[in-house]
């Protein structure tokens, strides 16, 4: 049975379930040749403890929130039962790791449970960390708590500011001991996607020289996820090839405005490996992830990465980069060289248009213009220059009149953010200007600026104060986040501390590729 492809006549009649036996599934990926995976059974967490669930993520899938307290719940998304109706399986793909091929990698402490089929459509739910695979190689398959807590807050915290995603369902831990630099404890994520295809997945095939398992897989992603890369356009004639250059170009496209999401929150990923690159747009594998507090163009959120390859301002040449190895991937189906490159050419148009567009939208003008760009550029070096803070610096800016005023009162300023408040403050002088010329009335402007800057976000220390707190069995901390980012755009009485500057310890918080 395919659920990904209803329409809204249906959602209306489907009604939330309290079981998981009564869940619709699917297993699609499963129907595909044994090749693309292994089947695998969790090990399941010892004595578990649900330290949260998600019922926004549940309804999804058709699951009420009443389902999310019981026995079951527990049981199967710590991996000690089946998924009712699932088909459990550890993925194959490969991957090019920091620039250099890596080989075969696969799901080594992942587990697709089963496709369960919700009023959005077919999710895919993966545990995180449920045990070793044949894909583990030198590693242990199990995730520590702390980045569990981290990966499920920062799939949520995406999904609040609008950006494409990976979701979480639920965060299980336990006390079972796992190695890393210390002796940390066993948890297990839940994720929800649509499907955890990777460019890596199809670099494998390739790789392999596996032309007939390439063009499985591409057929599957097509006829799922891209029905109308299938077709060639009006006027076009069909090509053998052309289904899969038009895939491409999808996945540039797509791949191209995530860029463009990530860097106008601020948002490193920290891992960008061709393994952690959704074939759908999705961010996805939230390791050494950082949401920047003061601004940096190079920073480089992942203390494993020296070289600084995944430096936040490095990021959209590197989705680029990794688009190119997925179009070296698909080859064997094109044999066109010529064709793929015109496929990926998109990119850069691609990006820049939905950046001037977010960005545009940030400054509270109504559209980019020429002569924006230098206008922007001044903002990043006064704000590289003086470590300003991404997320009140943008948000701020709707407090700022388009003529010079008094101060709002009371109010910290754009200017506070800065050591150098004279450059600031010339930097404001031209930025006055040109709210004067798009003509829009201040209030209406600031409104439309505070629906796309976020007052709340993920910041380091605020998910590190959620693991503590999950260390000592409280998942309040939590709790409180989830809530609050999931609509990190609207001030919300009695969160004040949440939207502040970070403290000073948060500067020597460290994250790094151990998980
Ligand atoms: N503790 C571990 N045990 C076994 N395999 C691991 C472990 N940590 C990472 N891997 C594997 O190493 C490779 C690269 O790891 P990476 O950190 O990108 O992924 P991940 O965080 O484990 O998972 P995902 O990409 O599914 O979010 C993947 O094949 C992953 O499954
Ligand atoms: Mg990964």
């Amino acid at each position: 049975m395919q659920c990904g492809r209803r329409t809204a006549p249906w959602i209306t009649v489907l009604k939330l379930v309290t079981d998981l036996s009564s869940l619709r599934t699917d297993n699609s990926f499963a129907a595909l040749p044994e090749d693309f995976y292994s089947r695998v059974t969790p090990q399941p967490l010892g004595d578990p403890w649900l330290v949260h669930a998600n019922p926004e993520a549940a309804a999804l899938i058709g699951l009420a929130p009443e389902a999310l307290a019981g026995p079951q719940f527990l049981a199967v998304f710590s991996g000690a039962q089946p998924l009712p109706g699932g088909a459990p399986l550890a993925a194959v793909y490969s991957g090019h790791q920091f620039g250099v091929w890596a080989g075969q990698l696969g799901d080594g402490r992942a587990l697709l449970l089963g496709e369960a089929c919700g009023p959005a459509g077919s999710w895919e739910l993966q545990l995180k960390g449920s045990g070793l695979t044949p894909y583990s190689r030198m590693g242990d398959g199990k995730a520590v708590l702390r980045s569990s807590v981290r990966e499920y807050l920062a799939s949520e915290a995406m999904h609040g500011l609008g950006i494409p995603t990976t979701r979480a369902l639920a965060l299980v831990a336990s006390d079972d001991p796992v190695i890393r630099e210390t002796v940390e404890t066993a948890a297990v994520v839940t994720r929800m996607a649509p499907s955890f295809v990777r460019f890596g997945s199809f670099e494998h095939w390739a790789s392999r020289q596996r032309p007939d398992l390439l063009r499985t897989l591409a057929d599957y992603v097509i006829d799922r996820f891209y029905p109308e890369c299938r077709p060639a356009p009006a006027g076009e004639a069909q090509s053998a090839a052309g289904p899969y250059l038009r895939l491409l170009a999808a996945v540039t496209r797509r791949t191209a405005e995530l860029m463009a999401d990530w860097q106008a929150v601020g948002f490193c990923h920290g891992v960008m490996n061709t393994d952690n690159m959704s074939i759908l747009g999705l961010t996805l594998d939230y390791g050494p992830y950082g949401f920047m507090d003061g601004f940096d163009a190079h920073h480089v959120c992942n203390h494993s990465d020296s070289a600084g390859r995944y430096a936040w301002d490095a990021q959209p040449a590197v989705g680029h980069w990794n688009l190119y190895r997925l179009a070296g991937a698909l080859m064997p189906l094109v044999q066109d060289e010529a064709a793929l490159r015109a496929a990926l050419a998109g990119y850069e148009q691609a990006f820049l248009g939905a950046f001037h567009r977010k960005m545009a939208a940030k400054l509270g003008l109504r559209q980019w213009q020429d002569g924006d760009e230098e206008l922007l550029d001044g903002l990043w070096a006064a704000m590289h220059h003086d470590r300003a803070d991404f997320s009140l610096g943008f948000r701020r800016l709707a407090r700022v009149a388009s003529t010079e005023t008094s101060p709002p009162p009371g109010g910290e300023t754009f200017e506070d953010l800065f050591i150098d408040r004279e450059a600031a403050q010339a930097w404001l002088a031209g930025y006055r200007a040109r709210l004067r010329q798009d003509g829009q009335a201040d209030a209406a402007r600031a409104a439309a600026m505070n629906r796309v800057n976020p007052l709340y976000v993920l910041r380091n220390h605020l998910a590190e104060l959620a693991i503590r707190a999950a260390r000592s069995r409280d998942a309040g901390e939590i709790d409180r986040l989830v809530r609050l980012l999931r609509d990190p755009y609207t001030e919300q009485p009695g969160c004040e501390s949440y939207a502040r500057l970070p403290p000073d310890w948060a500067g020597s918080l460290q994250v790094s590729c151990s998980s």
